[in-house]
């Protein structure tokens, strides 16, 4: 297998934080990956330095053999990486697909704007667009105004948000973060479908252990901005160095339960 998205020595510094510290990661292709570590180990800052929005203060970002340091988050999307975010980025005044309808417009904006609103163009969008709202569940709530889904719908929104633009590896902050456990479940399912039909290659981001644990086949640790340990989910959890940067993190929270504590 071969690394579609790496990082290799990426240090980053806001005044005296060192948020990130040389971190290196590497997410293999058709893979989903995860990232965790302890609340400010630097996870939401590599994200942002992997798409655009933060730049580094050294350190390359690959993406397959081309390297995307600095470019602009529109440049990284149009590459093929798509993200979501900690706290949605939904328009909350617009409903459902009108949302979906602004991806696609999005996505199409550099190449052919004037095409776009042909009638044959406009449905061919909706429909797309009513596909995807379909893949994640929610088309039902199509005509909603997305302000008023639950929190766990406008995850959902995202996610379907960013599949308009068909990106090869696909970043989630914290997908299941503050969502009820039915919709975790769906979530889950969902990435596992893209993954195995579509070999959409995943990174998340997720501090729920149980939901970690159970998707990714590798996991990489962070702690004070560097990676500290990479591996499959089974030796992730029981290494010493991964237990210390939660010191402190009450075990039974990381989902962690006490037959394997005990092993
Ligand atoms: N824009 C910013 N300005 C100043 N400091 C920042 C900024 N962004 C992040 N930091 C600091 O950098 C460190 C890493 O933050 P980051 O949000 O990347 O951590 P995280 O691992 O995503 O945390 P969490 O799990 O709580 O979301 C923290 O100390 C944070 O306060």
């Amino acid at each position: 297998m071969t690394a579609l998205l790496r990082t290799e020595g990426i240090s980053k510094a806001y005044g005296g934080v060192q948020a990130l510290d040389g971190a290196t990661i590497a997410v293999e292709e058709g893979t989903v990956a995860g990232l965790i570590g302890p609340n400010g180990s630097g996870k939401t800052t590599l994200f942002n330095v992997i798409t655009g929005y933060e730049t580094p203060d050294a350190g390359q970002v690959w993406f397959g053999d081309r390297a995307i340091t600095n470019l602009a988050p529109d440049k990284v999307f149009a590459a093929g990486i798509g993200r979501t975010f900690q706290l949605t980025r939904i328009f909350p005044r617009l409903t459902v697909i009108e949302n979906m309808l602004i991806a696609a417009q999005a996505r199409d904006r550099p190449r052919n704007l004037l095409s776009w609103f042909g009638k044959d163009a406009w449905t061919h969008h909706r429909r797309h667009a009513l596909e995807l709202l379909e893949f994640v569940g929610i088309e039902g709530h199509a005509n909603v105004l997305a302000g008023s889904l639950s929190y766990g719908q406008r995850k959902l929104l995202e996610l379907a948000y960013v599949l308009v633009a068909d990106p090869a590896v696909i970043l989630l902050d914290e997908p299941a973060g503050g969502v009820n456990p039915t919709l975790i479940n769906h979530i889950a399912d969902r990435i596992r479908q893209l993954n195995a039909e579509q070999g959409k290659t995943f990174l998340l981001v997720e501090h729920n252990m149980e939901f970690v644990m159970g998707l990714c086949s590798v996991i990489t640790v962070l702690e004070s901005g560097a990676a500290v340990v990479s591996g499959p989910p089974g030796i992730v959890k029981t290494d010493k160095r991964v237990l210390d940067a939660y010191l402190g993190t009450d075990l039974d929270d990381l989902g962690v339960d006490d037959e394997e504590e005990a092993r």
